[in-house]
């Protein structure tokens, strides 16, 4: 896909097919990490064709003195402390998007552990200049590092914990956001032989080898929330999503619990979840600190069902592939909806009045901007612009819609 925008229409409003999704790209971006530190030797099968899982292979193979983490806040992160513990000397920078998205609780962690580590722009963000690690030199054994920016400063910590000959123990300081992710970094590196423990806000990793084995990375929960979205817009639906576990280390796989007040039901078969349509359109609030992928996904099909969500935990929105809150405020007003700033952290999904003007929307070059919002299609045609950002974690979206009978036409402007 090429086309700098699409319309996207859907004949029939009856969804009824298949969905082979990607993999996770959370997961596979760990175990990549996780089998670098230790000699490469497992083996994973059902790597993402996400973007932001290539980036990170090419990044661990690449000889070459900068490395590019383009738009992948995991690559970024979880390359920082890669490249401080494995004593590199390289430079780390990424997209303009990515050198405002903040840094500077990791590259401090790092430094107490004796990496040295410069910033080549501002203060606290990348690009990053590694100068190798100080061995010799006395580190604390526990870091206190903020939960309330990014996990993914935690996950990364974590996974190069056990390389440290006392280990590490990280207690988290104020709110912890997006703890499963935390959980998922923990239950991955457990699967390759390393144990630790976490407790209230004390997370301990003893020093400890990775061993090698086997993994298969689980379908991406995230992704599979814009297929709950088109069903819950669908007038029919039933719709197979492959790849899935009812046990998932995704904490995003709460979308099955949303999407209940929203009408969409879950019926978990082997390694499939089968989506079916239900009457229900309730009000109900949530709290998407656990989860914020899922927050655009939720705030767009509550505006075009007409009910009024409430939601909080949205602080960490701001810093991600762009202002989410901003950008979800701009597009739901084209539709006559909103994302209601009650302030004190409250949010409230306005109803969409207005979606049958043929909407243009923007995407902001996120990814979730455009896959939250192609499902209004089911109701309307749209047009989406830049429909390629799909390809930093779910690059087929667009093939997979049409399977499922959605019209695809670029237009080129
Ligand atoms: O660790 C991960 O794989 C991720 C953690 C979350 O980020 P934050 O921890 O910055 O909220 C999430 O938004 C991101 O898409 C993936
Ligand atoms: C926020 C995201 O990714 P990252 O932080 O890894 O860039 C995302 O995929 O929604």
């Amino acid at each position: 896909m090429i086309s700098s925008a699409i319309t996207l229409s859907h004949p029939t409003g009856i969804l009824r097919g298949t969905v082979l999704l990607p993999a996770s790209k959370s997961e596979s971006n760990r175990a990549q990490i996780i089998n670098a530190l230790s000699g490469a030797t497992s083996t994973l099968d059902n790597l993402s064709e996400a973007n932001d899982t290539k980036v990170i292979t090419n990044l661990l193979q690449s000889t070459a003195d900068e490395l590019n983490a383009e738009d992948a806040g995991t690559v970024m992160r979880f390359m920082t402390a890669y490249l401080a513990v494995t004593n590199q000397h390289k430079v780390i920078t990424g997209t303009p998007r990515m050198l405002q998205r903040p840094i500077g609780i990791l590259v401090e962690a790092l430094r107490q552990l004796g990496a040295q580590i410069d910033y080549l722009g501002q203060e606290g963000y990348p690009p990053l200049q590694f100068k190798g690690i100080d061995r010799t030199k006395e580190y604390p054994a526990t870091l206190q590092v903020r939960g309330d920016i990014s996990s993914q400063y935690i996950s990364a910590l974590l996974m190069v914990a056990p390389l440290f000959p006392q280990g590490l123990t990280i207690e988290l300081q104020g709110k912890v956001g997006s703890r499963p992710y935390i959980q998922m970094t923990l239950s991955l590196m457990k699967h390759f032989g390393v144990e630790g423990t976490f407790a209230g806000t004390t997370i301990t990793v003893p020093p400890q080898k990775y061993q090698s084995n086997q993994y298969t990375i689980e379908s991406d929960w995230s992704g599979a929330s814009y297929w709950y979205s088109m069903v819950a817009l669908a007038k029919e639906a039933t719709v197979e999503l492959k790849g899935l576990r009812s046990t998932s280390f995704q904490g995003d796989s709460v979308i099955a619990t949303i999407m209940e007040h929203l009408g969409v039901r879950t019926t978990y078969v082997a390694d499939e979840v089968v989506l079916t349509k239900t009457d229900t359109a309730e009000i109900f609030s949530f709290d998407f600190t656990d989860c914020p992928d899922l927050a655009q996904t939720v705030a767009v099909v509550a505006a075009v069902k007409n009910v009024a969500v409430e939601m909080t935990g949205l602080e960490s929105l701001r810093i991600k592939e762009t202002d989410r809150i901003a950008a979800l405020q701009q597009e739901l007003q084209k539709i006559g909806g909103d994302l209601e700033d009650l302030g004190e952290g409250l949010f409230r999904v306005k109803p969409a009045t207005s979606i049958t003007n043929n909407p243009v929307f923007h995407t902001y070059e996120d990814h979730r901007m455009a896959m939250a919002l192609a499902p209004v299609a089911l109701l309307t045609p749209i047009t989406i612009d830049e429909p390629a950002v799909v390809k930093k974690s779910y690059p087929r979206f667009w093939q997979d819609l049409e399977q499922l009978g959605f019209a695809i036409t670029p237009e080129e402007k």
